[in-house]
């Protein structure tokens, strides 16, 4: 034979897994990008095709959800230990597994003052994750008029619990299932128009209203109990406009990062929501949610769409 294998590998990357355990009111969220690659007795499969030695890299990912359920996520490297031990002492052809995970850490939501102590936002269900998301800005100036359009990108919130989504439009093609609790979680992406424009009245405090907007717009995100992305998003618009003076204009465009129960159920697992469940954190389709909130009477100046900003 002119060619012989070389090192090989094989296994289901990225498998986004969301695990959601409730302590009562307060939930607990491990974020988890895990990706599976095992080697071993392979040489087969890659010669003559035979799958004798093959464990499906469906079954990988089928594994890396029902071990956090099962067995919960204790922290990233106990998980691909688990993992790990798993496929190279359950499988003989199996010989290596190396298991990598990268874990997104959220914090959570502050609760506005107003309604500290009633049970929302800290101690809650409403997460913001960690890292910082990009603040834009865009000035115009002609000679005689400002334009101040400021904003925000890749502000990543999720609540696991308080969303639902029912009584939509039903035709021969819808399948979705109505639900009256899940996992709501977008990206931010928003811009705000400033009403100065260079007239007598001082220049706002840019620094203050940013982290202000900020605010209110993750309170308002964490205090709506959602009937849908639409109607939380234009509380978040609205409670900026309500709050802060010096803005007449928001726009957001947001994606329905879709968080699917996984049907555990050919594993003897029930993924019940009650106690805590096991999400697939989808990457793509998403809903495109996407609308501009107006001070009363003033006219929408921020572009539709915002990658021409
Ligand atoms: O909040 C939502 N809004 C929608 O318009 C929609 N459509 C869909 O399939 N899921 C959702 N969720």
């Amino acid at each position: 034979m002119p060619t012989i294998l070389g090192q090989n590998q094989y296994g289901k990357a990225e498998n986004r897994v969301v695990r959601i355990t409730r302590d009562g009111a307060t939930h607990h969220i491990k974020d988890l990008n895990v990706s599976v690659a095992l080697s071993g007795d392979m040489d087969e499969v890659h010669y003559s095709g035979s799958n004798a030695h093959v464990l499906p890299t469906d079954t990988t990912k089928n594994t890396v959800y029902a071990f956090a359920k099962k067995y919960g996520i204790e922290s990233a490297e106990q998980f691909g230990i688990h993992l790990a031990r798993h496929f190279v002492t359950s499988q003989e052809p199996i010989h290596r597994a190396r298991i990598r995970v990268e874990e997104y850490a959220w914090e959570r939501i502050e609760a506005a003052g107003e309604k500290a102590g009633d049970g929302a936002g800290e101690g809650g269900h409403s997460f913001v994750r960690k890292g910082q998301e990009t603040r834009l800005t865009q000035i115009a100036y002609d000679g005689e008029r400002w334009e101040v359009i400021s904003g925000l990108k890749d502000l990543t919130v999720l609540n696991s619990t308080d969303s639902e989504f029912r009584g939509y439009v039903k035709d021969a093609y819808t399948t979705l299932e109505e639900t009256r609790d899940r996992v709501l979680a977008t990206s931010v992406s928003g811009r705000w128009r400033f009403n100065w424009t260079g007239d007598d009245r001082p220049m706002p405090d840019w620094e203050e209203s940013y982290r202000q907007v900020r605010k209110h717009l993750l309170q308002a995100f964490a205090e709506t109990y959602s009937l849908s992305l639409q109607q939380t998003m234009y509380e978040m618009g609205a409670r900026i406009i309500d709050r802060r003076d010096e803005i007449d204009e928001v726009r957001f465009s947001l994606p329905n990062s879709h968080h699917f129960l996984v049907d555990l159920e050919p594993f003897g697992l029930s993924n019940d929501t009650a106690e805590g469940a096991v999400y697939v954190a989808a990457d793509r389709p998403y809903g495109l949610i996407e609308a501009t909130v107006l001070r009363d009477g003033r006219e929408p100046r921020i572009p539709a769409d915002l990658t021409n900003l």
